[in-house]
């Protein structure tokens, strides 16, 4: 296996050190030009970044069903692209991961096409229908080893089935996330309500549907002591009750995604149904208030909920097209734009979000580690000043609904590692 010498690479944006890569762990870490490079690949990092290798909460790989808007092996390319060493893939697939057979599958083709780890997300109810659990136990103790439960698309609105699956998690320490949307509240919903959605003529997703059951879960868990993470949360109000709940110390997690922290609702006025996501773009105030979250631990995580669809279910009117944006090979440079180029976190802090709090969330083990000797070499080196335009056309994802088409955005991934082994170099795959 090849040994690589990072040399002058800046751990967490801190001073520069050479790093020596060895046998899948950091072997050493040395002042600049002290390591020895005899045999040894030298990537040259003056001026980069080195970061925890990226983990991703919320990826939708959408294998097995809809493999013509993304597959393992294109999802976890394009994460590997995106700095991801470890990627978490919903449940909402055809069939749904509600058995281990599915859950092992997934597993499997991510360990075959070894690009990053995937970690299937087990469904919380049978087909996501809301009615009756999975098996969750089988899913836990399957070779895939879930931890993480979710129907996400859907919202386990039913409170007693809510009660029963965030008591059944204990006995393996696992998690539900829970994708808050009252759905009684949202009905045939559009984008966010408002004075614009008034404007525009598009059926309002008003904030509180997401903050109920925002607050009602936070309860329940608090009442069965058990762990609740809360998918994409996207307003102010949702903030705030986050913010209350850590005060008092109750076990609840949150991820926002790249793209709530940096678009808003103003983009619906296009009509273009790129920006339909759900849930929906908010308002600019909303942003800020996320931003803020993010900046001072309220929200854990930033988590991309990469949600590829095909040209036919995104072009066409806004109401028919399906709602999600694809996020993998934007994230870090989203985040970078939005957090630290705003100056409201340093590096180390967005590796804190990116990597170190997504792998504890989702109990990844080897994952979101300090870059410390002895530890599993998964990293990511990153161009702070590099600017590139987005192309859709030349995303490894077989999707193209980014938001980001034609924009420039800063930094560039121009190195991961997943246990010492490149799987990008010089900023394309390995
Ligand atoms: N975010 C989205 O708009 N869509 C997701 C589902 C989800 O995350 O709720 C999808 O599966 O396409
Ligand atoms: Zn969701
Ligand atoms: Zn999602």
């Amino acid at each position: 296996m090849t040994t690589y010498v990072l040399t002058s690479a800046r751990p967490y944006g801190g001073d520069p050190r050479d790093v020596v890569l060895r046998d899948g762990v950091v072997a050493g870490i040395t002042a600049p030009g002290a390591a020895d490079t005899a045999g040894a690949t030298v990537v040259a990092a003056a001026g980069l970044m080195l970061l925890p290798g990226l983990v991703d909460l919320h990826t939708h790989l959408r294998e097995p069903g809809r493999e013509d808007a993304e597959t393992v092996e294109t999802g976890t390319r394009a994460a590997a692209l995106g700095g991801f060493t470890a990627v978490h893939a919903m449940a909402n697939t055809s069939p749904v991961a509600d058995t281990a057979g599915v859950v092992e599958q997934v597993w499997r083709l991510g360990t075959e096409a070894g690009w990053c780890d995937v970690a299937p997300v087990g469904a919380v109810t049978v087909g996501l229908q809301g009615e009756r659990l999975a098996e969750l136990g089988a899913m836990a103790e399957s070779a895939a080893r879930v931890r993480v439960f979710s129907d996400d698309g859907h919202c386990v609105s039913d409170a007693v089935l809510m009660r029963r699956a965030l008591e059944y998690v204990k006995a393996f320490d696992g998690v539900i996330a829970q994708h808050a949307q009252e759905p009684r509240l949202t009905e045939g919903a559009q984008m966010n309500e408002g004075a614009l959605s008034g404007v525009l003529g598009l059926k309002g997703w008003p904030s509180v549907a997401e903050e109920a059951v925002i607050a009602r879960d936070i309860l329940l868990n608090a009442h069965v002591g058990s762990r609740l993470h809360v998918c994409h949360v996207s307003t102010r109000g949702s903030v705030e009750i986050l913010r209350l709940a850590k005060e008092r110390g109750l076990d609840v997690t949150a991820e926002v995604t790249p793209h709530h922290l940096l678009l808003d609702e103003q983009l619906a006025s296009t009509y273009d149904p790129v920006y339909k996501v759900n849930p929906p773009l908010r308002s600019a105030e909303d942003v800020q208030a996320l931003r803020e979250g993010v900046a001072d631990g309220t929200i854990d995580a930033i988590a991309t909920d990469h949600a590829p669809h095909a040209t036919e279910d995104k072009e066409g009117e806004w109401a028919y097209a399906s709602p999600g944006m694809l996020g993998l090979e934007t994230a870090l440079s989203v985040a970078q734009l939005a957090l630290v180029d705003t100056g409201l976190l340093d590096w180390a802090g967005l590796a804190d979000r990116l990597s170190t709090r997504p792998a504890q969330i989702g109990r990844l083990e080897g994952h979101g580690r300090p870059v410390a000797v002895g530890e599993p070499a998964n990293l990511v080196l990153v161009d702070p000043a590099a600017r590139r335009t987005v192309d859709p056309a030349a995303l490894a994802s077989k999707s193209r609904n980014t938001p980001y088409a034609g924009r420039e955005l800063p930094g560039r991934v121009v190195a991961t590692f997943l246990r010492g082994r490149a799987t990008v170099l010089d900023g394309v795959l390995a």
